[in-house]
C-alpha cells in the first residue's frame, strides 16, 4: 500500500481552491492508499511540516500549492528517497506547467495515483535550492513588491513590475562562469531550470529540467523603452529574441556584488534577503525524483 503525505497551502492561488482531507479521501481510497494531510499556517511552515513527514518515511510527499510551496516542500526532499508530487493550486504554477501536470484536480490526482516518476535537475544558491528559477536585480524587486499586494494575480504582478522598473537601479556585478569573467551593470540576472516563470510567461522558453544545465539570462542597464519591449517579449514567451539579453547555458556561476553588503533575490517566486554579497549558483543533475 502506498503511503502519501499531502501538504496543503490554504492560501495558494488566493485561497480559491477547496482542497482538503475530505476531498482527497474521495480520490485516494483507503483500500489502496494510506494518506496523511497537513495544512501550512504561515510562510515557511511547510518546511517544518515536510521535515516531520519525512521522518515517517512516506513514498510520496505532495506539495499542494504553487511554486513557493513546492520550493518549501521539495527543498526538504533533496538527498532523500521520497518522491515529490504536485497538485498545482497556486497562482502562477510555473514548474507544474513545465511538467505538464494538469490543473484539474481529478487529473492531477490521477497523475499521483499512476505514480510514474522522472528525475529533474535542481538549482542551488548558496545553501538554498530552487526548482524553477531564481533572480537578482529587477526580478527580486518585482517579487518584493508583489509580496506587498494582498492578492497574487497576474495584474498584481504586472503592477509590481511597473513599480519596480521605475525604482530599480542597476547593480554592479562580477560574474564568473564558463571560463570567463564579466563585469556588468546588471538590470536583470535571471537563472532558470524551467521553461516557464508562471502565468504562462517565460524568459527561457528553451530551458529543460533534464539537461544538466541552468539557463542564465543577463540583461545590462537598459532604457525604459527597452524595459517595456522586454516585458512584452516575456509575456509572449519570445524573450530569446530580445537583442539586449545575453543567454548562456551554465553548470555553475559565482556572482559578486561589490557595492552591496546583503543581496535581495527571488527564489521560485519568493523574496529572500541573503546576508552576503557573494553568491554561488550550481545545478544538481537529477537531484529530485518527481511524479509527473
Ligand atoms: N497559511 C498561510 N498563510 C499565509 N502564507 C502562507 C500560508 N501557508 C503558506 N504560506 C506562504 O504562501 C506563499 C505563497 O504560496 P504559493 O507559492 O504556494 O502560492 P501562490 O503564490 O499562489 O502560487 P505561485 O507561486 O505558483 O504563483 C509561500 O511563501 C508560503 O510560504
Amino acid at each position: 500500500m502506498k503511503y502519501i503525505h499531502f501538504i496543503i497551502n490554504p492560501i495558494s492561488g488566493n485561497g480559491k481552491h477547496n482542497l482538503s482531507r475530505t476531498v482527497l479521501d474521495k480520490y485516494f481510497s483507503e483500500k489502496e492508499f494510506k494518506i496523511a494531510v497537513d495544512y501550512s499556517n504561515h510562510k515557511h511552515h511547510a518546511i517544518k511540516l515536510t521535515n516531520n513527514a519525512v521522518a515517517k518515511n512516506p513514498d510520496y510527499i505532495v506539495a499542494c500549492g504553487g511554486d513557493g510551496t513546492i520550493n518549501e516542500v521539495a527543498s526538504c526532499l533533496v538527498n532523500t528517497k521520497i518522491k515529490l508530487g504536485i497538485i498545482p493550486i497556486g497562482s502562477g504554477n510555473g514548474l507544474a506547467s513545465n511538467l505538464k501536470i494538469p490543473k484539474l484536480l481529478e487529473e492531477a490526482t490521477q497523475v499521483i495515483r499512476n505514480g510514474k516518476t522522472q528525475f529533474i535537475d535542481i538549482g542551488k544558491v548558496n545553501e538554498h535550492y530552487f526548482f524553477s528559477n531564481m533572480g537578482i536585480g529587477i526580478d527580486a524587486l518585482i517579487i518584493k513588491k508583489y509580496d506587498n499586494y494582498k492578492r497574487r494575480t497576474l495584474s498584481a504582478y504586472i503592477k509590481a513590475s511597473l513599480e519596480a522598473s521605475l525604482k530599480f537601479k542597476p547593480i554592479k556585478s562580477i560574474l564568473s562562469f564558463n571560463n570567463q569573467i564579466i563585469n556588468s551593470n546588471a538590470f536583470m540576472l535571471f537563472i532558470s531550470n524551467s521553461n516557464e516563470m508562471g502565468y504562462g510567461m517565460s524568459l527561457t522558453p528553451n530551458a529543460s529540467l533534464v539537461d544538466g544545465k541552468l539557463n542564465l539570462v543577463l540583461i545590462p542597464k537598459i532604457s525604459v523603452i527597452n524595459q517595456i519591449k522586454l516585458g512584452l517579449h516575456v509575456v509572449s514567451k519570445k524573450a530569446e529574441v530580445f537583442k539586449m539579453a545575453q543567454h548562456s547555458l551554465i553548470e555553475n556561476i559565482a556572482i559578486e556584488l561589490p557595492e552591496k553588503i546583503f543581496v535581495d533575490i527571488q527564489l521560485d517566486g519568493e523574496y529572500h534577503n541573503l546576508k552576503t554579497n557573494k553568491i554561488e549558483v550550481s545545478v544538481i543533475k537529477n537531484g529530485l525524483e518527481i511524479v509527473s
